[in-house]
């Protein structure tokens, strides 16, 4: 707890806190109360916690099933007029590198582009992507201002983000600004109803799950029914991401660069975002039902509903990955938030895709803004809550087979 403690004192004058483990994460909690307090202590005038500006490098991932236009996205943006200097990280699977080649024809020069071959990203070469990150932030500090790193199709983006958070060498010097994941308009359905063996996930839901931004490309491809309903669908798995829709990647840039980490208006449009009963109820029960699939998926009639005995429905109901949002105004008890955030986590983690939070803690002055992956948990004071700010807390989780009332009713009742 002490070495907790001194990390944190440390910590508050330069960057954020990540901690990998559960126990850290709720000590983290408690630890931040009592700095907070600590420190209304010793300044009776000014209990104001300085939060010092992050000036690591922002980190991009762009993420995306198979064609889905990642690398046309990535050269929108290496040739757009931004003024930024990128260093890309392109990860091809595979030994020949033609991604890598087209981008490199478009861009001016101005940028590093780094390949990663012979392996995918959220597996065998996550070392190699620490190795390379720290490699450019040792070499070319200052010679770039943004990372962006294009994964492979197929890369299930967990392990990539939790790179950035519990990675020292990654995390002192790099932050995340966020994931974009690109969406197939035309062949996204398919994908998402992919069956896979159990315990296999499913990276295209997946990767709409752990999105920050979502671009449903290639609408030029499809009709606005078919749009529509995939809208709906990516909605009932992340409805904390926000999602534009556009033709060969085009978007603006402030889309998908410098959107932050912390991005608490998200988290508070997509509380927001949530405003009836049946609304809230509806989460985690968006079942398709498609239980088989073949390759001539273009007729969606042809393969619904057909059931296969080995197909059974345990590892089937992919969008059992689902987002639950709680707002409720009030302060948190630290003790019974420590235990129950814990017990979530212990228990949970492996579901619990994302999660992001702004909470009310008693006896702190600031908001305290948090977010994980899986087991991995972040979480700083913020700003100081007005004088006449309700004090509302906003939590929104992203992960398989939530259950929308009970985590509101284990929230609530950690509330005074
Ligand atoms: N019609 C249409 N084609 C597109 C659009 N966006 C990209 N494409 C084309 O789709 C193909 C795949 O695009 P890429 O950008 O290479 O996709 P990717 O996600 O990088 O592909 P992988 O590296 O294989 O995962 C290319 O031929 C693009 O020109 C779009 O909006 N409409």
């Amino acid at each position: 707890m002490l070495k907790l403690c001194e990390h944190l004192q440390s910590n508050r004058e330069s960057a954020p806190l990540s901690y990998s483990y559960t126990r850290d994460a709720l000590a983290l909690l408690q630890v931040s109360a009592a700095a907070t307090a600590a420190a209304a202590e010793s300044e009776s005038s000014d209990v104001s916690t300085k939060i010092p500006p992050d000036d690591r490098i922002p980190a991009t991932i762009i993420t995306g099933f198979l064609g889905s236009g990642k690398t046309t996205l990535l050269n929108h943006i290496l040739t757009a007029d931004h003024g930024k200097r990128i260093a890309v990280i392109e990860n091809e699977y595979g030994e020949v590198d033609i991604d890598g080649s087209l981008v490199a024809a478009k861009t001016t020069g101005a940028e590093d582009i780094v390949m990663l071959n012979n392996g995918c990203l959220c597996c065998t070469v996550r070392g190699d992507l620490v190795r390379m990150i720290s490699e450019l932030v040792n070499k070319k500090k200052g010679r770039f201002d943004h990372i962006v790193i294009e994964t492979t199709g197929l890369a299930n983006p967990a392990p990539i983000i939790q790179t950035f958070y519990a990675e020292d060498q990654v995390f002192n010097d790099v932050k995340l600004d966020g994931v974009v994941t690109l969406v197939d308009a035309k062949h996204a359905d398919f994908h998402l109803d992919e069956v896979k063996p159990k315990g296999v996930v499913n990276e295209a839901v997946e990767q709409i799950a752990y999105a920050d931004r979502i671009i449903v490309n290639k609408t030029d491809l499809v009709g606005e029914p078919e749009i529509a309903s995939l809208v709906q669908r990516i909605k009932n798995i992340n409805r904390m991401a926000h999602l534009k829709r556009t033709e060969f990647g085009k978007v603006d840039l402030d889309y998908v660069l410098g959107i932050g980490g912390f991005d608490l208006e998200r988290i508070e449009s997509a509380v927001d975002a949530k405003d009836s009963k049946e609304d809230h109820a509806s989460h985690g029960h968006d079942h398709d039902h498609d239980h088989d699939h073949h390759h001539h998926h273009h007729d969606e009639h042809e393969h619904k509903h057909e059931h296969h005995d080995h197909h059974s429905h345990e590892h089937t109901h992919d969008p059992g990955v689902s987002s639950v949002s709680i707002v409720c105004e009030g302060s948190l008890d630290l003790e019974k938030a420590n235990i129950w955030l814990g017990t979530l986590l212990l228990e949970r983690s492996d579901d619990i895709y994302r999660m992001k939070g702004l909470l009310s803690v008693e006896g702190m002055n600031e908001r305290f803004v948090f977010q994980g992956v899986h087991d991995i948990f972040q979480g700083s004071p913020d700003r100081l809550w007005g004088p006449d700010e309700p004090r509302i807390n906003k939590i929104v989780f992203i992960g398989k087979n939530l259950d929308a009332q009970e985590l509101e009713k284990g929230f609530k009742s950690c509330l005074l």
